[in-house]
């Protein structure tokens, strides 16, 4: 058995016949490794008279095929796991793994899509390698993984979990004490190209290009994979770049963000590749029913609905009054209905039904705002969807995509 080196990307399956080695070579995914590999082969062939044959592959189903089933990944573990689960939850994507164990599962409601569950730097280069469709992490990873690559599409950018910032940090002692922005530590005269502001981060694409971006020159990163409020008490760097939520972890090792310093912000995202959105069938189906989806239901999320009961004239003079009302003006404006009481054998009408959505942090302003106009028996109740005449999302996909 002759032994052959090739490019991880081949599948090998080989036997020695006679003098000579035949081997076949399985191509999971892109043809466009072809020439690549082909290249690889021929360079490796101790004879030069040997034979280098394509032909596709039809006797076991997985490599003779593209793939047919639409792949969505999801974060594996991690803080944004249960988040992602939750959110396709309450969007009615019952995710279903079978065991926790399993990376595989399904999501019944949407035929024909796998879910991989991945770590989510995974998610991203997997994406640009055609191996998922859609995938779900923060925006701080599709930035520093994805590094600026059009193929990579976000579909939704604010899911609202997984909020954070990537941010430079400096500790509040010592060299640092007064310098409380970005400009200013560009400016201490003490960086030079041999002793350059030293930044431990594990963002290595993003980082440097920020610093680039923003005029400071004499700069060198380490990086570490955890733990990297340790480094400038440890005397290994001067500053980090790391991600901050609540801010506890900065406080309690010393240090403190700067103004300026604020590389990016974060939040979970739905990002698709655009190479499968215009080239694998069903995509980008799938991807407009998940965003109106993830759009009713995050619309929804902010807003209660109203309903009272007003004294009136006519639905006109009731709706006069509400609109008077700033908080008051609903999504479109308010449904207005009159509400029919016996009154000397006739049905008469005195009251007006209102309904009205209020966005959640304007609750009791707009409840005083309707006892002022003579609102009474006040209900609130929570709302699940709206869903709208179209997504403003789906637009703005359709034009990125140039459809
Ligand atoms: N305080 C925070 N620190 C780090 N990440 C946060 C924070 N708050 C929100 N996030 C989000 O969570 C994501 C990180 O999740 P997590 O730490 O579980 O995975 P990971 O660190 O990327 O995975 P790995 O273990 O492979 O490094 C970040 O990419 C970011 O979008
Ligand atoms: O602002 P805070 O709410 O304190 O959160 C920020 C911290 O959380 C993350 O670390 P993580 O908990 O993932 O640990 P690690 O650094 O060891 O990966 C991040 O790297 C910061 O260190
Ligand atoms: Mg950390």
């Amino acid at each position: 058995m002759a032994t052959v080196s090739v490019p991880p990307s081949l599948l090998l399956s080989g036997y020695a016949h006679n003098q000579y080695c035949s081997i076949s070579l399985v191509f999971p995914s892109s043809r466009a490794v072809l020439p690549r590999s082909l290249g690889a082969i021929t360079c490796c062939a101790v004879d030069p008279s040997s034979q280098v044959v394509a032909s596709p592959v039809s006797n076991n189903g997985w490599a003779a095929t593209e793939r047919t089933e639409i792949r969505l990944g999801l974060p594996s573990k991690g803080r944004m796991a249960d988040d992602t689960l939750g959110l396709l939850k309450d969007c009615q994507l019952s995710v279903r793994q079978s065991n926790p164990r399993q990376y595989v599962a399904e999501i019944p409601q949407l035929s024909n899509l796998e879910v991989w569950f991945q770590r989510p730097k995974d998610i991203v280069r997997k994406l640009l390698s055609g191996d998922l469709d859609l995938g779900i992490v923060g925006f701080d990873t599709v930035s520093e993984h994805g590094q600026g690559n059009e193929d990579l599409i976000i579909v939704h950018d604010a899911l609202d979990y997984g909020d954070c910032r990537l941010s430079i940090a400096i500790p509040k002692y010592g060299i640092f004490e007064n310098v409380n922005s970005l400009r200013q530590l560009a400016e201490m005269s003490r960086w030079t190209p041999e002793r350059p502001l030293r930044v431990a981060t594990g963002f290595t694409y993003v980082g440097p290009k920020f610093m680039r971006e923003n005029g400071l020159n004499h700069v060198s990163f380490s990086t570490a994979d955890g733990a990297l409020e340790a480094a400038p008490a440890m005397g290994i760097a001067d500053a980090i770049l790391d991600l901050v939520s609540s801010g506890t972890t900065l406080r309690e090792n010393n240090l403190k963000e700067i103004e300026g310093g604020t590389v990016l912000k974060s939040q979970a995202v739905l990002v698709a590749s655009r190479k499968s959105l215009t080239e694998r069938k069903g995509v980008l189906g799938i991807t407009h029913e998940i965003l109106e989806r993830f759009e009713a239901h995050l619309r929804a999320v902010g807003q209660f609905m109203v309903t009272a009961n007003m004294r009136g004239s006519s639905a006109e003079d009731v709706a006069r009054r509400i609109l008077s009302q700033p908080s008051l003006s609903g999504l479109q404006g308010p449904t207005i209905s009159p509400v029919y009481s016996k009154g000397g054998g006739e049905a008469a009408i005195d009251y007006y039904a209102i309904n009205v959505c209020v966005p959640k942090k304007a609750l009791y302003k707009s409840m005083q705002q309707l006892r002022e106009i003579g609102g009474t028996g006040v209900l609130v109740s929570p709302l699940t969807y709206i869903f709208d005449e179209e997504t403003p999302r789906w637009r703005q996909l359709l034009s990125k995509l140039g459809l």
